[in-house]
């Protein structure tokens, strides 16, 4: 399959207005590390309060991109501009400004998280308050005389989370902050993260979780071999993809040869816990479906992020059909 790059594909975004400033714009940034291209002309607009979003493959060049806009890395070419001013070389007046959760954070485990976001805060200049009011946005002020040792991983992050907040940034980098939790644990990050959004701070979101992506994200990047593939509000980038639906009927039910000889039926793949018929005429389709087998056990999937997301980075294209 090709890579169609749904809506706005280039990235290409409007610069800012006077009713929506940008937190960032990024025009033809490049940066190479010896032969290897890791940002390859990207150019984006993050207006202020936007929760913007980065997916993409391993090494798609997601870290070395945040990493620029942090002014941790300067860019080989293309312009960056971080609230309105640039980066690079260190720009310690922004810093103040900038909150970054990196999955390394670095914590002092011997203290209590209390004690931990007080000494944060001090290191910013502000106040025990400052630490109080970061401890109870991420929901944390009942364990804050647990030692940071001894917190669950799920807590843990929404320090890591308090720790980038504790200065009251206006843009805030998130670097996979759910990696490695557990559902429920992830599910009550989601909480934190949309009540983040809800006080009006620009978010910089790394993840790998498409339905994360999906249900938090204001937009999303689809970085693939460091260009954008793919720039849109999640709803924008499913409309515009592949409208395949995907039909599951249970194992056992239909002969996948019949399958494959349905009118309207594009593909037919044996999955152990169903065989999966992909088709652009759905409701075709469940008719012979109907006719043949009934519909009983039968489930109908649409596209989701990460259908999209796996056409673009060439993921879905599966084994050839027999
Ligand atoms: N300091 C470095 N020196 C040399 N190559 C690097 C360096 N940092 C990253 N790279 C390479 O640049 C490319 C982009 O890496 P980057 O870490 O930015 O991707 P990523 O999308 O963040 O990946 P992941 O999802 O695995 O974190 C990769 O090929 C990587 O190996």
């Amino acid at each position: 399959m090709t890579r169609t790059a749904p809506s706005t594909a280039s990235g290409a975004q409007p610069g800012p207005d006077r009713d929506h400033p940008a937190a960032v714009v990024l025009d033809g940034v490049h940066k190479r590390y010896g032969d290897t291209h890791a940002v390859d002309g990207v150019s984006l607009t993050v207006p202020c309060g936007e929760f913007f979003g980065l997916v993409g493959p391993n090494g798609a060049g997601k870290t070395t991109l945040v990493e620029i806009m942090e002014g941790q890395r300067k860019a080989d070419s293309g312009t960056v501009n971080v609230l309105g001013g640039s980066p690079w070389p260190r720009n310690a007046a922004l810093l103040p400004r900038l909150g970054v959760q990196t999955q390394s954070s670095a914590f002092f485990v011997r203290l209590t998280a209390r004690e931990h976001l007080r000494t944060v805060a001090a290191l910013y200049r502000t106040d025990d308050a400052a630490a109080e009011r970061a401890l109870a946005s991420v929901g944390l002020t009942e364990h804050g005389d647990t030692r940071v040792g001894d917190l669950s991983g799920g807590r843990r992050q929404r320090l890591a989370i308090a720790s980038a907040l504790v200065h009251e940034p206006e843009l805030i980098f998130l670097d996979e902050p759910t990696a490695a939790l557990d559902p429920q644990a992830r599910r009550d990050l989601w909480h934190v993260l949309r009540e983040l959004k809800g006080e009006g701070r620009t978010i910089i979101y790394t993840t790998h979780h498409l339905d994360e992506a999906e249900a938090l994200c204001d937009r999303v990047a689809i970085i693939v071999d460091g260009s954008i593939a793919a720039l849109d509000s999640p709803a924008r980038l499913i409309a515009g993809s592949n409208p395949t639906t995907r039909l599951l009927i249970p194992p056992g039910r239909l002969d996948a040869a019949r399958a494959r000889e349905i009118d309207g039926v594009d593909r037919v793949t044996e999955e152990p816990d169903a065989l999966v018929l992909e088709t652009l005429e759905s409701g075709r389709v469940l008719s012979t479906i109907d006719q043949l087998i009934g519909l009983q056990g039968v489930q109908t999937r649409t596209a989701s992020l990460e259908d999209v997301y796996l056409t673009l980075t060439g993921a879905n294209n599966g084994p050839p059909q027999p």
